[in-house]
């Protein structure tokens, strides 16, 4: 079988960056080839054995990562041997019974080996250096031509020191056709000040082509899928504004809550952890303008441009909630007036947009688990056939579970009256693609980092325009300015949510729900 980097041999560093904005960038067209160091930095943590290993073996599986280029590095603190992060990931890793997927689950897991050390000792650096360039050697990399990847699946507070400690003694050494390239996770900061700082900490360290600030949900399909949705299809572009549009939620629901991070979680909150990453990144997409072209630089040039409009929070458009049995877990404080929830209008002050209300909402513990973009349209002037009583049309894109987009319409009810009805043109992936594996956001990022493709992730300046938006709010909630109002575990979240709703212009449906397709 040729596989992704044997058919693509004959591309270099250069030529596969100037390449990597393509409209065309297919999966399996731009990979350099070379010897390659994954380095999994919290190896013994959560992030890890759920998201990056699964990943990272996702990708080996299909060819993306050859076992005769690239091998595995987990380190952390915890003393364990190979074998022990090997049977910690073990159970993670999403296989069928074949022979050939167990075969192919052994080869991956030999290529991961361990090294124990603290994020700011010279001496853990030092060993995981050595091994990594043992295995160049192995490997007959000439010097400076391999790719060092480290994923920092750690909490943000020891990022500047483990930076410190790559940049001193486990750089590629030289800049041939290499490279060092560093993940980092969100949250990236507490607020503006915090987050301008670490940012700095970072560039005196490694240059801004280097740094991928992950945001996991910018890799998931139908996030990926909305640049393509508003500008390639006509239909879109010229009802996608004030004229039209009435008001547009952005919403995450979890229906379990803190389940062993409370004390991560208590830190930071629903707005840090998911409001002011995941669901600004979707606003974006969802409100910026045409960027110039598919390029990396001119897609977050515009992101940047809409986040820079986003005008000051006015608290009264802000609803907070902490669930019933939050400070239950022992890791969370007796007293915490952490939300769980949150619901917050933000407002855009350009010609698009003006006056159309963007609602973010987000919580933990609620009924029901689900992420999606739901786009109100305005009443039909003049309605002749009183649809307006069925509710407006809407056009939904959900990003997960059952990826799906659908827009709600007004049909004729079929049958022998003249009446009407709320139906729906629904495009469910399932359904449509039913020979199509979604790749996991991970994945797909992770490979984005091999590949040198910044277009998914955070710049520096997009990250202070997104604290620019939230940090006058955070304070005030840190100061115990905003308490959170309780909700029920399994519920809606505060009822307080949904009259802001109201109060914003969203109308309900009553009486129809969009069931997904089964096949
Ligand atoms: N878990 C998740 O679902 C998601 C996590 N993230 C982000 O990924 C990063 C890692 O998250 P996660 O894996 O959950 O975190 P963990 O709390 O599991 O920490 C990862 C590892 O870091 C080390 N560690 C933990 N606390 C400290 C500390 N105070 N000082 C130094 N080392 C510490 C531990 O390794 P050892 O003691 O062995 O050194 C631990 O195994 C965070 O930035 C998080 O926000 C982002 C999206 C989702
Ligand atoms: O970043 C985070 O995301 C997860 C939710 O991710 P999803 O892909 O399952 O939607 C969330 O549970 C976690 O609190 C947060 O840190």
């Amino acid at each position: 079988m040729s596989t992704p980097s044997s058919r693509n041999s004959s591309f270099n560093g250069n030529n596969f960056r100037s390449e990597s904005f393509s409209s065309e960038r297919d999966l399996d067209s731009v990979l350099e080839t070379g010897c390659l160091s994954v380095v999994v930095l919290g190896a013994s943590g959560d992030l890890a054995k759920k998201k990056t290993f699964p990943a990272l073996f996702n990708l080996f599986r299909q060819g993306f990562l050859q076992s005769n280029e690239v091998h595995i590095f987990g380190y952390a603190r915890t003393k364990m041997s190979d074998d022990d992060l090997r049977e910690r990931i073990h159970g993670y890793l999403s296989h069928g019974k074949g022979d050939e997927e167990m075969e192919s689950l052994t080869n991956f897991l030999q290529l991961i080996k361990y090294v124990s050390g603290s994020y700011d000792s010279e001496d853990g650096f030092r060993l995981l250096d050595k091994e990594i360039s043992e295995h160049e050697l192995v490997r007959k990399s000439h010097p400076g031509t391999s790719r060092r990847l480290f994923y920092l699946a750690l909490p943000p507070s020891v990022y500047p020191s483990v930076c410190k400690m790559i940049r001193s003694y486990c750089m590629n050494q030289s800049d041939l056709s290499g490279w060092t390239r560093i993940v980092v996770e969100k949250p990236f900061g507490k607020d503006l000040a915090s987050s301008e700082e670490l940012s700095s900490q970072l560039a005196e360290l490694f240059n801004e082509e280097q740094l991928y600030r992950i945001d996991h949900y910018l890799g998931k399909e139908l996030v990926q899928n909305l640049l393509v949705l508003r500008f390639a299809n006509r239909f879109f572009v010229p009802l996608w504004n004030r004229d039209n549009i009435d008001n547009v939620q952005i919403v995450f629901r979890e229906d379990f809550g803190t389940e062993g991070r409370g004390g991560y979680f208590d830190e930071y909150g629903i707005i840090r952890d998911i409001i002011q990453n995941h669901l600004l990144q979707v606003f974006c997409l969802v409100a910026m303008e045409k960027p110039v072209s598919l390029k990396p630089e001119h897609i977050r040039d515009e992101k940047v441009k809409v986040l820079q409009s986003v005008m000051p929070i006015a608290p009264e458009e802000v609803v907070l909630g902490q669930y019933d049995g939050y400070r239950d877990d022992p890791t969370v404080p007796d007293g915490s007036s952490t939300p769980t929830f949150a619901t917050v209008v933000l407002r855009i002050h350009n010609e698009r947009w003006e006056g159309v209300p963007f609602i973010l909402k987000a919580g933990k513990a609620l009924n029901s688990r689900k992420a999606e973009v739901r786009v109100q349209f305005k009443d039909v002037p003049g309605d002749i056939f009183r649809s307006k009583k069925h509710g407006r049309n809407e056009f939904v894109i959900r990003l997960q579970p059952s990826e799906a987009m659908y827009m709600k319409l007004t049909v004729k009810k079929p049958g022998l009256q003249m009446s009407t009805i709320l139906s729906e043109l629904d495009l469910s992936y399932g359904q449509r693609y039913q020979d199509v594996k979604i790749p996991e956001a991970y994945e797909r990022l992770i490979l984005d980092t091999i590949r040198g493709d910044q277009q998914h992730f955070v710049r520096r300046d997009e990250l202070r325009a997104a604290w620019e938006i939230f940090t006058p709010l955070l304070h005030k909630i840190d100061n115990g300015e905003l308490p959170p109002i309780s909700y029920k575990p399994g519920s809606r979240g505060p009822a307080e949510a949904d009259e802001l709703l109201a109060r914003a212009g969203y109308v309900q449906t009553h009486g129809y729900i969009w069931i997904p397709p089964s096949l």
